[in-house]
Order: C-alpha cells, then structure tokens, then sequence
C-alpha cells in the first residue's frame, strides 16, 4: 500500500446478504422487506433532514441516527462490519502494530457515526435551442450533491441504477461511477487521511444528475469516531502533517466552512505547495 494516495473501492455486497436485501435500492422507494416504505420508518426517526440549494447541489437527505426498523438497523450494523474489515486491512497495509487503531473508533458505543439516504429528482428536459423537435430534447445535468469529501474516516455507498456519482482524479478529472445496486463504493474520509498521514486521500466526489426519468437514491454509512476522540496521524510516518484534533473540533470546524472547501487544510502543520488534497 506504499504510494496508494486514494482509496476508492466497489465491493460486492453479498457477504451481507440478508440486511442487504432487506432494503432494496429501488428508485420507487426504498422499500424494507416486511412491506413497510421507509418514508413510514422515517416517521419514527426524522432527527434530521437537510436539502441542498445552489452550488452544493437539490438533494434531500434523510439521516438515521436512531434504530428505526429491523432491516435498516441490520443493514447498517452489516455495513458496520463491512467498514472494521477494511479498516483492519489499511491498518496490516500500514503495519501498524495495532490493526484495530481506525475501526476501534467506529465501533465504540460512542461513535458519532450516521447512516443517509440521498434523494435526487430526475433532472428537467431542456428544449434544444437550435432544433425544437422534440427528439432532440435532451436532459440538462444539474448538481445534485457539489464537489466535496466525506470528513469522517470511511462511507460505504450503496444507490440505486441511476448514474450520477463522479470522482475526481489527482489529475482533477471527473470520472463517473457506474451506479450499480449490487456493488458498494467505499470512500476514504478527510478523518482517515489526517489519521494515515495523507497516505490514504479522502476522495473527492460529486452527483451531477442528467437522467430525465428516474430518481437517483443512495444510502450511506459514514463510519467516524467518538465527538471527544483525538484524531492523530500515526507517529512513525514522517513528516507529520496533521496536527492533532478530536473530532468534534474537526465537526465544528466543518461547520464552519463550506461544502466543498480543504478542510484539513485548517489542521496542516505545514505548507505544501502542489497537492490540493493535503
Ligand atoms: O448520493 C450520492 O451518490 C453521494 C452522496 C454523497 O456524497 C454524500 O452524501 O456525502
Ligand atoms: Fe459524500
């Protein structure tokens, strides 16, 4: 894992065979095995709805910080798993002594993990000004979610069959990934960058959103640690370049920014001049 700078990784589901099935990306609804439409569920557990205007995109999201329904809660406790595994295998990848140094933090009672399912409406037909006949229609692409990286230490995604995810290369090239209900695109977070020493980049990515018909949904889990834990990038991998911060700070100072700003940046000790995802 020497020079690997990002990790995007699809992985395929069917180790998680039974939650995962149990709620199924379908654009229609996310619908839970047992009949009930997750937009009953969410009766239960709407703490939180954002939406997205302008630049940072015409999302809805829905997060699920509370246990909801069996199949949600399953699904994310699968994901859970799915996330320790692959924080285990960074940490032998990095040989540190510890392998359980990154995914002992998401499965501490205390973690501030969340689980969100993202909306997005089809994108409007736009009349082509040239050529009005109607074949030429074609769908304008909109932002659906803006240029951005997932501040905490992993997500695992999963969404239905509409395109729209796109990340960016270290040449800052858009390239888009297929939607595919049966893979999971896991992401490395701003948390687990400062945390390997930038060894590992937190990917940035976006949704533009150019199919005319169909509703775009996903669901993630972003893995991150206890508000109060101390986010420290290992000591052997010089020269350091994070400061330390717990995880609230790193939050509040998210907070205080804007959607697709270098967070780290705030936490650099020291200036590098070429790479904009230090
Ligand atoms: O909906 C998607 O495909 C991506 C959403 C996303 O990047 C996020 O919610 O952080
Ligand atoms: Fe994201």
């Amino acid at each position: 894992m020497g020079e690997l700078e990002y990790l995007l990784l699809q992985t395929n589901p069917h180790s998680i065979s039974q939650a995962s099935n149990s709620i199924s990306a379908n654009p229609a609804s996310f619908r839970v095995r047992d009949g009930h439409d997750l937009a009953v569920v969410f009766l239960y557990v709407r703490i939180g709805i954002g939406t997205g205007t302008g630049t940072e995109g015409i999302f809805t999201n829905y997060y699920l910080y509370l246990f909801c329904s069996c199949a949600v809660n399953d699904y994310i406790q699968s994901v859970r798993g799915l996330a320790c595994e692959i924080l285990d295998l960074v940490a032998e990848g990095l040989w540190v002594p510890d392998k359980s140094v990154f995914s002992s933090l998401i499965r501490d009672v205390q973690s501030d993990s969340c689980f969100r399912l993202n909306h997005y409406p089809p994108a409007p037909m736009t009349l082509n000004k040239w050529d009005p006949s109607p074949s030429l229609n074609t769908a304008s692409s909109r932002v659906g979610f803006g240029e951005h990286s997932d501040p905490q230490i992993l997500t695992i995604l999963r969404s239905n069959d509409v395109e729209g995810l796109q990340i960016c290369t270290h040449d800052e090239l858009w390239v888009p990934v297929p939607p595919d209900p049966n893979q999971f695109c896991v992401f490395v977070g701003d948390a687990l960058q400062a945390m390997t020493n930038g060894r590992f980049v937190s990917a940035r990515h976006r949704v533009l959103i150019t199919n005319s018909v169909k509703s775009r949904m996903s669901m993630m889990y972003f893995g991150a640690p206890p508000l109060n834990a101390w986010i420290s990038p290992l000591p052997d991998h010089k020269p350091i370049l994070y400061k330390s911060f717990t995880w609230g700070e790193f939050k509040k100072a998210a907070y205080s920014l804007r959607l697709g700003d270098y967070r780290l940046n705030l936490f650099k000790t020291r200036t590098i001049d070429k790479a904009p995802w230090y």
